[in-house]
């Protein structure tokens, strides 16, 4: 008897093991392991992923398999073993790693469909009876036909079907109208010789049809000849021409045309490519860490070891921070690598999403470029994998599985065996200390390519403004500088960071805010529709006309958002061209890199943005970066404030005098005198990175202990505050030496969406002094967080401590 090994779809954590299941006789040839299966489960029928078959099982009277899903597999054996490793690494459950490493469209509500691949002819007898003349039907006719699982899986094995999955009701597999030619292009030629003089358009589509050799989107040949679709029908209806219906790939960056070659290295670029190619000709792990300056270079050096990855048969995957932010950098992979690129970012639809796995998972693609998941592409040939601006806190997953997408390359490479690059202008510490240790091999890209020296920064006191009577967000050196640049001709970047920024209402009588009744935070205002928002919950209400406490009618909203930014600089520079970019003007689909085009086309003077300008962008006229209020990220209640502060000033002014023209940077600041400011403004990352150092040392936070961050939340107050202590003192009998416990305490927001959070946070050095400890509290509370609606999660390597 075979027997499979099945990860069961039931988040509990005592029963989160392999469950053994037999194999019948009809299902023998399709499961394997990778597959997803349905199986009973107690009353129940759920879904599970087989993981390993084995000869025998220790327990007696297994119940069968119920059927399959898969007809091959969609997990590669190294992800498989990975889920354990991603299991065992964030204590999640199974069965959410494997999730994690699919596209989203195996969790939404899908149907199958059938898509013959080869002439209807090829297949069994049974088959053409069923198929009825269709390239496509839907799967439930197949099932429903009683052919038997194991052809349906020899077929698929034999490339002569597919079984495709289609998100319900949406984003079903696009198809489009190709037109091409029925006949010999020698016939052809004679048919237009014969055409008559009436027949222009006929002719005109044949003479077209041969131009582009046969086969062309219909609707395209249509545009570029300005024909009605009078003369294709006239032409199809002679038998000269066919239009046929053809699956497209919904490309979202199609469009690239012209391909890049290599350009020629750089000495620096030379020295930091060569140990990083000669892993990849050695097959050896090894962890680069990529410290180059803005415009230094660091995207050519990654592009060419992918082709030195292609060279040699392998493949290559590169993390983007929020890809759809950075069209820029998608371009850039696209034209060098042209259709070698699959690119995953959480801007496509689950349907896009799902045809680049395909590509990927068909192996028609050996690129790979996208945000954090991405790190999970199912290549079998890895050659190197890349994490651009590794220092962002969008690779690690704020949801189950809390993974961090650098480990998994980490253990992606060492299963490869190829190098691993995290690139970044200002790393993090963690990574930077790792690399003066000696664990990750430091690589160095001091100067910029076009060997300008980095934008000069000027740093304004705000302070001083405001005593000499301007009371306007704009200091009159930036006010200067930006008309000089209006006048010249060049374009500026303004960033504004939002966060701790947003406009909240207050009342200037009796200084009353307006908080959502769900968070305890302000509320913002929406200029658009008038109304109050909480950006944690979105719950939204009228801006009131009076104060709700004092009734008196000064309430005004304060604070700067972008929109009143923009309205303060249109009046201040009256015939300036503006262009807003915020999560407002950008939410639509495409409406990014519609505004980005705009501004790179010069048809602003201005850009003005969030932190979201900050990063990648390349415009040759950009000679003034403005940064309207440094302060803004300086004082959250993070430890890694001032890491976070200084990153972002060293990339946007990255953004100024990339090419030709030399350029400069003001930093508004009420604090001028902070080292972060100061060392920021003379680029001096070693100087930030030792007196960062000292203070992670002396509050024993990152990089010299770890961190482990427990939240509790339930909608009754005094439970949370039992629950967590309770937890506490379960954890601090346990804790092994190295581990310092911390708190329980109320967390920063105390309230979302009316449930009260408390946190412990460990700070630790060994993993073995907290993981049983941790396990032990998951198990004992269990009962509590089916039962009593009680929330507990565990998040190692944590960012967010709201
Ligand atoms: N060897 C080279 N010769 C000529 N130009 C180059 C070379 N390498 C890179 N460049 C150009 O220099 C500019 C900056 O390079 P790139 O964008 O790769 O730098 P980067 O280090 O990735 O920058 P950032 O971190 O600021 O995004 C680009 O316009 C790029 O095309
Ligand atoms: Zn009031
Ligand atoms: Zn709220």
């Amino acid at each position: 008897m075979k027997v499979a090994k099945v990860v069961v779809d039931v988040p509990v954590s005592s029963i989160d093991s392999l469950f053994d299941y037999e194999i019948p006789d009809e299902l023998l040839s399709v499961v394997k392991p990778g597959v997803r299966v349905v199986v009973p489960f107690g009353p129940r029928k759920i879904m599970g992923f087989v993981i390993d078959i084995t000869g025998s099982s220790e327990f007696e009277k297994l119940k069968p398999i119920h059927t399959v899903m898969d007809y091959a597999p969609v997990l590669t054996p190294e992800l498989l073993n990975l889920s354990k490793w991603l299991q065992e690494e964030t204590l999640c459950f199974r069965v959410s790693a494997l999730q994690a490493m699919l596209p989203a469209v195996f969790k939404a509500k899908y149907e199958k469909e059938v898509w013959l691949l080869a002439d209807e002819g090829e297949l069994p007898f049974d088959w053409q009876i069923l198929t009825q003349g269709r390239e496509v039907f839907p799967f439930n006719e197949l099932e429903e036909s009683g052919i038997k699982a194991s052809q349906i899986s020899s077929l698929v094995s034999e490339g002569l079907i597919e079984i495709k999955y289609v998100v319900k009701g949406k984003n079903r597999v696009k198809k489009d109208t190709y037109i091409e030619l029925a006949l010999e292009q020698v016939k052809v030629i004679e048919v237009i010789e014969e055409l008559g003089k009436q027949a222009k358009r006929q002719k005109q589509v044949l003479e077209y049809l041969i131009d582009t050799n046969g086969e062309i989107r219909l609707k395209q040949l249509m545009d570029d000849l300005g024909v009605t679709r009078a003369p294709i029908k006239t032409l199809e209806d002679k038998g000269i021409i066919r239009l046929v219906q053809k699956e497209v790939y919904r490309d979202p960056h199609a469009n690239s045309n012209e391909r890049t070659k290599p350009l020629p290295l750089t000495e620096q670029q030379q020295q930091v490519i060569e140990p990083v190619l000669s892993r990849i000709d050695e097959n050896k792990h090894e962890m680069f860490l990529l410290h180059g300056v803005t415009g230094s270079g660091k995207t050519e050096v990654y592009l060419q070891s992918i082709d030195r990855v292609l060279q040699e048969g392998k493949e290559a995957i590169v993390l983007v921070p929020e890809i759809s932010l950075t069209p820029q950098m998608v371009e850039r992979f696209k034209s060098r690598f042209g259709d070698d690129v699959a690119v995953l970012h959480s801007g496509l639809s689950t349907g896009e999403k799902y045809d680049e796995w395909r590509k990927i998972h068909r192996k028609e693609v050996k690129v790979v470029v996208g945000a954090r998941s991405a790190v999970f592409a199912p290549f079998e040939n890895l050659g190197i994998i890349i994490i651009d601006e590794e220092h962002e806190t969008t690779y690690k997953q704020e949801d189950y599985p809390k993974y961090h997408a650098r480990e998994v390359a980490k253990y992606r490479g060492q299963y490869h065996k190829c190098p691993v690059i995290l690139g970044s202008a200002t790393p993090t510490l963690e990574s930077y200390a790792r690399a003066q240790k000696g664990v990750y091999q430091l690589l160095e890209l001091s100067e910029r390519v076009n060997e300008q020296a980095l934008p000069h920064m000027e740093i304004v006191d705000m302070r001083k403004e405001l005593e000499k009577g301007n009371r306007t967000m704009f200091s009159d050196p930036l006010v200067e500088k930006i008309n000089d640049r209006i006048k010249r001709g060049e374009q500026v970047v303004l960033m504004l960071n939002r966060r701790g920024y947003s406009t909240f209402v207050m009342c200037r009588e009796c200084g009353e805010t307006v908080q959502c009744e769900h968070c305890d935070i302000s509320m913002t205002y929406h200029r658009t529709n008038h109304k109050l928002k909480c950006h944690y919950c979105s719950d939204e209400k009228p801006m009131p006309n009076q104060c709700p406490k004092c009734e008196s009618e000064a309430i005004r909203f304060f604070g700067t958002g972008t929109q009143k930014v923009e309205e303060a600089l249109q009046q201040q520079f009256e015939h300036a061209r503006i262009i807003r970019m915020d999560v407002d003007t950008t939410s639509r689909k495409g409406a990014h890199e519609r505004l980005l085009k705009k501004f790179g086309n010069q048809e602003a003077d201005i850009l003005l943005g969030t932190q979201m300008i900050a990063k990648g962008l390349d415009f040759e006229n950009v000679t003034l970066v403005g940064v309207i209020a440094a302060d803004a990220i300086l004082h959250l209640p993070d430890f890694r404030a001032a890491e976070k502060s200084f990153q972002l000033l060293t990339q946007v002014s990255g953004r100024a005098g990339r090419h030709e023209l030399p350029g400069e940077v003001v930093v508004q600041t009420y604090t001028p005198e902070h080292y972060t400011v100061e060392l920021a403004a003379q680029y001096d990352y070693e100087s930030f990175f030792n007196r960062e150092m000292q203070i992670r040392r002396r509050f024993a936070y990152p990089p010299y202990y770890f961190l482990v961050l427990i939240n509790i939340s339930h909608e009754n107050h005094v439970k949370v505050v039992d629950a967590s202590q309770r937890i506490a003192n379960m954890l601090s009998q346990r804790l092994g030496e190295s581990a310092l416990l911390m708190g329980p305490s109320p967390s920063p927001m105390l309230r979302i969406k009316d449930r009260f959070r408390y946190q412990c946070m460990i700070k630790y050095k060994n993993r073995q002094d907290v993981d049983e400890p941790l396990e032990h509290v998951l198990n004992s509370f269990q009962k509590e967080m089916n039962k009593e609606e009680l929330q507990l999660t565990v998040d190692f390597e944590p960012y967010y401590f709201m």
